[in-house]
């Protein structure tokens, strides 16, 4: 444990599709059993976190690490507050949200108190890549850590979203809500013209169907779309299809759950880049971190930056 150290939690009780507000409960204790100095915050509304996050970085400075508690949707709010500060600080994260693919893609342990434990025992920050964008339509410049989907995962988001999620998770069904989702945007999402640059080099699909420009190996709660993204090299990972049949849609989904084999398949795109502009030219569904995108012709321009994480370096080493 490192003393000088003091923590900011920024508790999103809504995450995990509201157990989070239990968590909290048994991490609260924990935190006062080991006596860890801390302050903490719970969120009021949506986007709250961001604006919590840059208020405290820009107050301190120096000896505090910020650190969200909820899924990915909360760390992504963090993650841009601390952006918008004038200060460099070090986020912690301690999943409790459904997904969760930030921690698994980086060695976070999934339960969270010993995720707590891993975060108070660390004692240096670890910087990794982060991905940063630019949508043309606003100019605004925001970051992410997970992934950027355009189309089908974007859909699915969406769909899950659409009230079933809470619904279910009162019986611990919410995988449910997203079965129901994958299932209902296999029949209704068509495919849509998109370009792609690549630094620098142009690739064009007629019919653009999954669109996934990831950091890490993981989307929608642990589906491993990217087996060899990797947080340290600089550059994003792009998975593309177009619109396949049901059949080998079937075929690439079971691939994609039996360890990332989808990559070898005639049917898939595949390449890493530092620097990407891509453009779909009808409305489509977007989502970043699990987060929805509202509806739009999406014109984004990506890069990759970096940002100082608090959280056991071995584990992360392990994600090399
Ligand atoms: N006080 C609040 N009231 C309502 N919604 C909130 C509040 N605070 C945060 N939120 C919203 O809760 C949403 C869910 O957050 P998050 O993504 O962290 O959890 P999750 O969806 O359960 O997890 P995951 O993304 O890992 O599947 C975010 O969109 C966030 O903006």
């Amino acid at each position: 444990m490192n003393e000088q150290i003091k923590y900011y939690f920024i508790v999103n009780k809504w995450a995990g599709a509201h157990h989070s507000a239990q968590t909290w409960e048994r991490l609260h204790q924990l935190l006062v059993q080991n006596a860890v100095n801390f302050e903490r915050v719970v969120t009021k509304y949506p986007q709250h976190a961001t604006q919590l996050a840059q208020e405290f970085a820009d107050l301190h400075p120096q000896g505090w690490v910020i650190v969200a508690i909820g899924g990915d949707g909360t760390l992504l709010e963090v993650l841009n507050g601390v952006r918008r500060s004038k200060n460099t600080v070090p986020i912690g994260y301690v999943p409790a949200g459904s997904g969760n693919d930030f921690a698994r893609a980086v060695g976070i342990a999934s339960d969270p108190s010993t995720a707590l434990q891993q975060l108070i025992q660390t004692t240096t920050p670890i910087t990794l890549d982060i991905g940063a964008y630019q949508n043309q339509a606003n100019q605004l410049t925001q970051y992410f850590t997970n992934n950027i989907g355009i189309g089908f995962d974007a859909r699915v988001v969406y769909e899950a979203n659409q009230g079933q999620k809470v619904r279910l998770s009162k019986w611990h069904l919410e995988s449910m809500a997203y079965v129901s989702a994958l299932l209902k945007t296999l029949m209704r999402q068509k495919g849509f013209p998109l370009t792609i640059d690549i630094d620098g080099e142009r690739h064009e699909f007629a019919n653009a169907f999954v669109v996934s420009l990831t950091n890490i190996k993981y989307f929608g709660g642990g589906v491993g779309i990217a087996p060899r993204a990797n947080l340290h090299d600089g550059k994003l990972d792009v998975v593309i299809t177009e619109k396949l049949s049901f059949f080998k849609f079937v075929k690439l989904f079971i691939k994609l759950l039996r360890g990332g084999k989808h990559l070898d398949m005639p049917d898939v795109f595949f390449k890493t880049g530092r620097e990407i502009h891509v453009q779909a030219f009808e409305n489509e569904h977007g989502q970043v971190n699990g987060e929805d995108l509202p509806l739009q012709a999406f014109d984004l321009k990506i890069w990759m930056t970096k940002q100082p994480f608090w959280f056991n370096h071995k584990a992360a080493a392990s994600q090399e």
